[in-house]
């Protein structure tokens, strides 16, 4: 496959300067829809068509597993389209239906399949499969293989007995959401306990520090790691083991990233360490066979609070520049068009985070028509906005045949906000998706099953195995159970292993050790099973054996009912997994349940989507309705006295704004009954920062032209005035922020006029800010 690839001509020049970049670093900066992650999907295919590399060494990172699965599809047609026109000199669809399959499938076997894309959870996830074994911890702790991954859920009920069980405390004080936060936040930043008690000053810090000690006890006890691990143990691993790291660099000679401003601490540990063998990057010269792409844009950074930093995109040209000037363009291409929504719309978008003083000024020219004026509703309540929403998608959808359901989206700032219109959609029949939710993986059977699964390929895993051992009832007491698990405890071994140990058992009584044995039996024909079987036929075989589909077809109910449909649909999800990828055992497919996002149940092409604002990101609908601003909603009310978090606030509604392509709708209510109260509500700050020629309205007052009074942010009365010092700050400069008060400047990044600032606020802060735009009063 060397014929020079004729898809570049879908890109525009600087487009095609990022995709035909081979080796070395390149930053891509450009705002929302430019054509970011289009670049990064043909850039792939470029270093495989063009350059011949091998596509097991290409490591691609998205930021959700969809867009992993739709970035392999991109590609994949791509190639089979280059191929239909090399191979029968004509387009693939006009081939016949075998031709084209037989293409595809010659293509998923050689270029899709060995490439190396998804999450960073899921990329990690899959190395750990491999290498874990060659790791230990602080204390010298290891994991196997087959280790089992923790969920939200796990984790919070494991913390939640190490505060109030193991450590006596409050948990009202103590809760263990906050708790569970702060060591999520310590594990982002790469700490492990000992690292994190160094860092704390105050009481509550040290008792977090202890309770993340035990928290690690007890996953090791299980076998067991949570989301932060997958990365971090990674991140230690390769810093441990020279030879592994060695191997991996080697392997991955392109890494591409997308989405890089929501990247945290030890994400970028982990590109760094693989793209640079550990050698500290500036010192890095070794760019000749490799290359490191990172695409992103600041305005969209909306994960602060799961430790993302933008200032690491900030700073990628100065860490991989390999010692070239800073704003060099050979490390960095902007793309300045929009080929997603219409002039209007961008218009609207630009001047909203054109409020927020934390940013470099972006070009975005429009490509497209002006279209249709943004549409901007005040409704009475929350079922009023809800009935305004769904009278135009119905009116849409039948005067547009080329409409269908999955072109709207509903885009709100809490799940919360989903029932109203989810109400209003099944009254009017209209099939939707609520992304996010109750997940598929949350519901109590589901969650049953896959205990019994991971009590499978991971004995060690108690955590399940508590979950399972009398799921359905088997007569094993809790009195039993207990003594079992303190004799665990007390020997420092898995509870499973005291199951197995016949003395243990033997020394109960008989009517007692009947059920636990013929579990046991039961369990171990199955873990016998785990090499030679597909997931599929696992789980038929033990949810037949365990009698769970029998005790719930037993109870009669319609939510029995339902349970069962839910764990037929896991066995299909078994068999759909085995038909996308070759690997069809059961590790394999447990690890990809544990990841499955959000996102993945998003059934596009044919039901309206209602998602939350983070969890649309990335993505494009023709018609969006960006629903409930209102003051403390949205902004939510935790941001209204933090400028920072109102600055977070605006740029996630600039994600929403430019999810639109055609049309986009935005509304708010004069009140709104949520979490039980009614109250009434103002309509929102960022409400008041629209261009009002660029907005249509049911009625005077919904847009406000005065930001309300209670949530000024620095950005909203913003005067652009050009610093006259701009060019010669200097680290150690102090000076004085409207909004900040006094701050000190700790780093300076860019160069020429093009410089930004990080300058650190005693109480508040780094920030970033662009000095150019940003007035700044110096303290001599
Ligand atoms: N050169 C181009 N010509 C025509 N359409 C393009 C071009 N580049 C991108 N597009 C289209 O523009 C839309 C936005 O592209 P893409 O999703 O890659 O943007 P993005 O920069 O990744 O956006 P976001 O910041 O929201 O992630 C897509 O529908 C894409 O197919
Ligand atoms: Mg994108």
């Amino acid at each position: 496959m060397s014929a020079i690839p004729d898809f570049l001509s879908h890109l525009n020049p600087s487009q095609r300067q990022a995709v035909e970049h081979f080796c070395g670093p390149l930053l891509v900066v450009a705002g929302a829809g430019s054509g970011k992650t289009r670049a990064l999907t043909y850039r792939i295919s470029n270093l495989v068509m063009r350059h011949q590399v091998n596509p097991e060494n290409i490591l691609a990172v998205t930021f959700t597993n969809k867009a992993a699965r739709e970035m392999k599809e991109r590609i994949e047609k791509l190639f089979a389209e280059q191929l239909a026109q090399q191979d029968h000199g004509k387009a693939l669809e006009l081939l016949a239906p075998q031709q084209q399959t037989k293409l595809r499938s010659q293509v998923y076997k050689t270029i899709t399949k060995p490439l190396w894309i998804g999450t960073f959870h899921s990329l990690c996830a899959r190395l750990l499969r491999m290498e874990i074994e060659k790791y230990q911890d602080e204390k010298g702790r290891k994991w196997q293989r087959n280790f089992s991954i923790f969920d939200e859920s796990d984790v919070q009920s494991l913390i939640k007995d190490i505060v109030v069980n193991q450590l006596n405390l409050d948990d009202r004080k103590f809760q263990p959401r906050s708790v569970r936060f702060a060591i999520s936040n310590a594990k982002n930043q790469g700490w492990n306990p000992q690292e994190l008690e160094a860092n704390q000053q105050d009481f509550r810090g040290r008792v977090v520090a202890q309770v993340y000690s035990k928290y690690q006890d007890s996953l090791a006890a299980n076998n067991g790691l949570d989301f932060d691990d997958l990365i971090r143990v990674l991140v230690q691993l390769l810093k441990q083991n020279g030879q592994v790291l060695g191997y991996w660099h080697q392997q991955f000679r392109h890494m591409l990233v997308d989405e890089y401003q929501d990247t945290n601490r030890t994400q970028y540990d982990l590109l760094r360490l693989l793209a640079t063998n550990g050698t500290d990057t500036r010192n890095f010269k070794d760019w000749e066979h490799r290359s490191v792409f990172v695409v992103g844009d600041a305005d969209q950074s909306i994960y602060s609070f799961r430790a993302a930093d933008f200032k690491i995109l900030m700073g990628f040209q100065q860490d991989f520049g390999d010692g070239l000037p800073d704003g060099d363009t050979r490390t960095m291409v902007k793309l300045e068009e929009n080929y997603r929504s219409t002039e209007n719309i961008l218009q609207v978008a630009n001047e909203l985070i054109d409020n927020n003083t934390e940013r470099i000024d972006k070009i975005l020219k429009p490509t497209r028509g002006a279209g249709e004026p943004i549409y901007c509703y005040r409704a009475d309540d929350e079922l009023h906005e809800s009935d305004f929403v769904i009278q135009q998608i119905r009116t849409l959808e039948q005067s547009h045949p080329e409409l269908s359901w999955g072109d709207f989206a509903i885009l709100y700032r809490t799940n919360a906000q989903s029932r109203a219109f989810e109400e209003g959609l099944v009254r009017w029949s209209i099939p939707y998706t609520v992304v996010g939710g109750l997940k598929f993986y949350d519901r109590r059977e589901i969650k049953d099953v896959l205990a019994y699964l991971r009590l499978i390929v991971n004995p060690a895993d108690t955590v399940s195995l508590k979950r399972v051992i009398n799921t359905p009832r088997r007569g094993i007491g809790k009195t039993t159970l207990d003594r079992l698990m303190n004799a665990a405890q007390e020997l420092g071994v898995p509870l499973w292993e005291m199951l197995t140990e016949e003395t243990a058992v033997k020394t109960l009584a008989a009517r007692s050790a009947k059920p636990i044995l013929q579990f046991v039996e039961m369990m171990r024909h199955w873990q016998g099973q785990v090499e030679t079987q597909s997931a599929a036929n696992i789980i038929q075989g033990i949810l037949e054996d365990s009698g769970y589909v029998r005790d719930l077809k037993n109870q009669g109910t319609d939510e029995a009912d339902d349970r069962i449909g839910n764990v037929q649909e896991l066995q299909n999800a078994a068999l759909q997994y085995a038909e996308e990828n070759t690997d069809e055992s059961l590790p394999s497919f447990l690890a990809n349940t544990a990841l499955a996002s959000d996102l993945d149940d998003l059934d596009e092409k044919t039901t309206v989507s209602l998602m939350t604002l983070h969890a649309a990101k990335g993505l494009e609908f023709p018609i969006v309705f960006l629903v409930g601003l209102e003051q403390g909603l949205f902004p939510n009310f935790r941001s209204l006295e933090d400028p920072a978090a109102i600055e977070e606030e605006r740029r996630l509604c600039y994600v929403g704004v430019t999810r639109a392509q055609e049309r986009l709708f935005i509304s708010h209510a004069r009140e709104r009954r949520l979490y039980g109260s009614r109250e009434p509500a103002m309509p929102s700050l960022f409400l008041s920062e629209l261009p009002r020629d660029l907005l249509q309205t049911n009625s005077l007052s919904a847009i406000p032209s005065e930001p309300p009074h209670s949530a000024m942010s620095p950005g909203a009365k913003k005067k652009k005035m050009p610093n006259t010092h701009a060019m010669d700050w200097a680290v150690g400069d102090r000076l004085v922020h409207r909004g900040f008060g006094l701050g000190e400047v700790t780093h300076i990044f860019g160069g020429g006029n093009k410089i930004c600032l990080a300058v650190k606020f005693p109480g508040i802060g780094k920030k970033i800010i662009d000095p150019n735009i940003t007035v700044l009063d110096r303290v001599e």
